[in-house]
């Protein structure tokens, strides 16, 4: 056989293949490169004999294996790349889904050890997008939503639905994910989690470099965590000062730059090298947050808890910036501070919480209204998510509610909070960039399909 011309053209084949590997492993093409290294070169192949009258056998046999070995790797990748090719599909439809809308999951709190099952009149979740709320006289009210985890839901289940949003900010969007919903409903535990079940944020960052890896650039990635507690902002990766001698943090300010991003003066931002170093940041920031025992919560975040992940690529022309970030925010409760009857410190935390968390709902409905004037300015909260819940970002809000007939009142008030948010519709359809956009998917689905 004409071992050196096959071994030309599977080296040509291979380097073609190479100029698909935006979205292949690096494993993938250490291997392509490894096959290549190891073949010989075109000159050493011309001046092989190709005839069977060769008097070096062994040489022979050695090509051949060489060659089946390499077939067999083709096939593989071939194989490998029809994956990749279902998979990128897949996520094609989720961005298309994705693209210019904010998403909004509904989670029920299940009822957790101790809480009195005799009077409820629970909350239900009829099917996978829509909440019931059974009312006074068998009267019903229902909410949709893009997903509805009822009260038996895994950790697992929620990632699964949030993951596509990790795409986005590989592919350079800004992306915020951020839990809303009344005191005590489940916030930390959706996006903190335990040990045992993580919640979103280590799943996220877990996912983010894989992710990362994945597809086959080099990322810098950046952890920062800060809390806004009664309108101020404290960086959680610097203690708390202990003594009186001990220096205090710098105090942190919000900037946009020349192109509109936001930036977060003094903010501590440490380079993270793979995700345990970035979990144990989170860690140390967690053990910082505020929190106190209230009557709806015995251990209730008195703040908003945000953990940005910034993510830099200088190689990858087809990201939309160098720099994007996530956010991932656990937002302080929102309470009837005539029913927790809290008061003293307590109190003007709730208030502080509440009226924060009411300049959110005034942001969305402006993006709702596609009002000029959005009201980002009327709390830090919206100021330091401007530039990740506007135009050109990935938004999910996970809305959770409490199962029990008590909490009513504030489950209709979280549920139409967040069927407000749900009709807000983030693109602008008539940007150049989203012409683009809808140019390069059609492209890519006719490729693909
Ligand atoms: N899906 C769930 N599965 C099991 N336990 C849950 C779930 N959701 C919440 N819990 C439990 O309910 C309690 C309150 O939850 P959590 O502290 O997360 O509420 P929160 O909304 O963050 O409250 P706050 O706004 O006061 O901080 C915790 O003990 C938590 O472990």
């Amino acid at each position: 056989m004409d071992s050196g011309k096959s071994i030309r053209n599977l080296a040509v084949s291979l380097h073609s293949l190479l100029g698909l590997k935006t979205h292949l492993t690096s494993n993938w093409v250490k291997s392509i490169s490894d096959i290549i290294k190891t073949l010989p070169s075109e000159k050493s192949v011309d001046m092989q004999p190709t005839n069977s009258d060769t008097d070096d056998d062994d040489d022979g046999d050695g090509d051949d294996d060489s060659v089946s070995k390499i077939k067999d790797e083709l096939t593989f990748l071939t194989n490998y790349i029809n994956q990749l090719n279902i998979k990128r599909r897949q996520i094609l439809h989720e961005f298309l889904d994705l693209k210019g809308n904010i998403r909004v999951f509904c989670r029920i709190r299940p009822i957790t050890g101790g809480e009195n099952f005799g009077h409820l009149r629970p909350v239900v979740a009829s099917n996978s997008n829509e909440v019931v709320l059974k009312l006074m006289d068998n009267k019903t009210k229902s909410y949709n939503f893009d997903q509805v985890f009822h009260p038996g839901s895994s950790q697992d289940q929620v990632f699964t639905e949030v993951e596509p949003i990790i795409k986005s900010v590989i592919d350079g969007y800004n992306a915020c994910i951020f839990a809303y919903g009344q005191t005590g409903t489940g916030k930390t535990f959706t996006m903190e989690g335990s040990a045992d079940t993580p919640g979103i944020v280590p799943r996220a960052i877990e996912a983010l470099f894989k992710q990362a890896v994945d597809c086959n650039h080099a990322f810098l990635i950046s952890f920062s965590m800060l809390e806004i507690y009664m309108g101020n902002l404290k960086d959680l990766l610097v203690p708390k000062p202990t003594k009186v001698t001990d220096p205090m943090a710098p105090c942190l300010s919000i900037q946009a730059d020349p192109k509109g991003e936001i930036v977060i003066g003094n903010l501590v931002a440490i380079e993270v090298n793979d995700f345990n170093q970035a979990l144990r940041l989170y860690r140390l920031g967690c053990r910082l947050r505020t929190t106190a025992s209230t009557n709806s919560n015995l251990t209730s975040s008195r703040s908003h808890c945000m953990i940005r992940v910034a993510i830099t690529c200088f190689d990858a022309a087809e990201r939309r910036r160098e720099t994007n970030k996530l956010w991932l925010v656990d937002l302080g409760g929102s309470e009837r501070v005539l029913k927790t009857k809290a008061s003293g410190k307590r109190l003007d935390e709730g208030k502080a919480i509440n009226l924060s968390l009411s300049a959110l709902g005034d942001v969305i409905s402006s993006l709702q209204r596609k009002r000029h004037h959005i009201p980002y300015r009327n709390s830090k909260l919206t100021q330091v998510l401007k530039d990740s819940l506007g135009d050109d970002s990935k938004t999910i809000m996970l809305v959770h509610v409490s199962p029990k007939e008590e909490d009513l009142c504030e489950t209709i008030c979280s549920l139409n909070f967040a069927t407000r948010a749900k009709s807000v519709h983030l693109g602008n359809e008539d940007t150049t960039v989203s012409r683009q956009i809808s140019f390069w998917c059609i492209v890519l689905l006719h490729y693909l399909l």
